[in-house]
Formats: structure tokens, C-alpha cells, sequence
């Protein structure tokens, strides 16, 4: 029995289902889960294969990226999800993936409107992406750079974290998180979904229409109001 059970087994479950939806090929992204008290979280070693994955061979690493406990190279995202621990207190489990929609939304450096209720139901904003990096924070490690990217870019627009819980990084891919592991892999198969939408939408129709303001609160507030299911769990 390790301390750390609960956050290797919530993380191996977690990165389980990103094949299980057709989130990731071979070995790309990766999940986390996160111990506040014990500062620490669990993340997927690098390079291996889903189906190698197991609760055992979970990473289990500091704030600083610094390895506790294991023998494995822990994931090469490792400093990007420690950078969101840090600075984001609210979170419980973070997951990176190179879905398709997204990842090409994420390429294309663009924000991702709200074409319909779909995407109301979860965000009352355009899905962020953040600005490639810069060349120096090209210089620097570009995990822990990464991290930063997605920090600068909440900052500067003055959107919240605990709203907005899925982003596209320019040229790279998307991250999303939440209170739990679990829920961060919810956001990812949403995020996806709502990305390939629009890109149909876009090619439909190019003139395609936002939905009206008022259309994206009353969606977002029916599912994520105090009174709602999703909104208190
Ligand atoms: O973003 C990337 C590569 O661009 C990574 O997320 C890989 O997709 C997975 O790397 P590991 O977690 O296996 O180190």
C-alpha cells in the first residue's frame, strides 16, 4: 500500500479512457490527478503504450516535476501540468491530447466560436487558443513554457479557470482540466466534439452565425446553475 494509491489508480483510470474515446493514437497525451494535501500528483510515464498503462507504473511527482515516487520517465508535459497545479488551486486533474478537431483548431491559431447549444452547454465563451510561444520562451524549457502560455493567456483576456476549463495551445494542441481527472477527460471528448462542430459549421456554411448572447447564457446557466446536476458535482 503506497500513500499515493488513490492518485495513481484516479490518474490510471483517467488515461484509460482517452483511447476508450478516440482521443489519442499510440502513445500521444497524457492525464494527471492530483494530492493537494500531500503536494504531489500522478501522471502517465512517457512513452508508454495505453495498454501497458497500470496504476503501478504512474509517475508520481512534486510541484517542481521532481519524481517521489517511481522508475519511470515521467511525462515530457510534466512541468506544464505542474505550472496549472501551482498557480490554479481549484484543480484536480488535468489531461493533454492531440485529438484531431482540436489539435487543427490549436494549428490554425484560432479561438473556437460558439456556433450552437452544444458548445453553450459547457462554455459561455469562444474556446480559447493562446498565442504560439514566443522566441524566448522558445529559449527556455518548453514544458514549463507551455504552462505559461496558457496562464498568460487567462490572464490577458480575463477569463476564468474555473469557467473555462479547456484551451488550445498555438502550433501545439489542447489541454483541459477540472475538479477531478475524470472530468478533465469529460472536457477532452467535449472539447473534440465542439471542435470538429465548428469546423463542419465553418465549412457548411463560411457565413455561419454565432449564437445570440442570450441563447449562451440561458444554455450555460441551465446546465452549470447552482441548482443544476453538472453545476454541483
Ligand atoms: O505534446 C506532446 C508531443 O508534442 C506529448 O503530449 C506527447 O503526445 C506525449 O508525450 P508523453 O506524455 O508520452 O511524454
Amino acid at each position: 500500500m503506497s500513500k499515493y494509491d488513490e492518485i495513481r489508480q484516479a490518474a490510471y483510470e483517467a488515461n484509460m479512457q482517452l483511447p476508450k474515446l478516440g482521443l489519442v493514437l499510440f502513445t500521444f497525451g497524457n492525464v494527471s490527478a492530483v494530492d493537494r494535501q500531500e503536494g504531489v500528483f500522478a501522471i502517465k510515464p512517457s512513452g508508454v503504450p495505453y495498454e501497458d498503462l497500470s496504476p503501478d507504473n504512474m509517475v508520481i511527482v512534486d510541484f517542481e516535476s521532481t519524481i517521489v515516487e517511481g522508475s519511470l520517465r515521467p511525462s515530457s508535459d510534466t512541468k506544464t501540468h505542474a505550472v496549472l497545479y501551482k498557480h490554479w488551486e481549484h484543480i484536480g486533474g488535468i489531461v493533454h491530447t492531440h485529438s484531431t478537431y482540436a489539435t487543427a483548431w490549436a494549428q490554425s491559431q484560432r479561438d473556437i466560436p460558439i456556433y450552437g447549444t452544444t458548445h453553450a452547454d459547457y462554455l459561455a465563451t469562444d474556446i480559447p487558443c493562446a498565442p504560439p510561444m514566443s522566441d524566448e520562451m522558445i529559449e527556455g524549457n518548453y514544458e514549463y513554457q507551455t504552462g505559461f502560455q496558457i496562464l498568460n493567456c487567462f490572464q490577458e483576456r480575463g477569463i476564468s479557470p474555473k469557467e473555462v476549463e479547456m484551451m488550445l495551445v498555438g502550433n501545439h494542441a489542447p489541454f483541459t482540466w477540472g475538479k477531478t481527472a475524470a472530468k478533465a477527460v469529460h472536457n477532452s471528448a467535449v472539447l473534440e466534439t465542439v471542435a470538429q462542430m465548428a469546423l463542419l459549421t465553418e465549412q457548411i456554411n463560411p457565413q455561419a452565425p454565432r449564437l445570440k448572447d442570450a441563447l449562451i447564457n440561458k444554455h450555460y446557466l441551465r446546465k452549470h446553475g447552482p441548482d443544476s446536476y453538472y453545476g454541483q458535482s
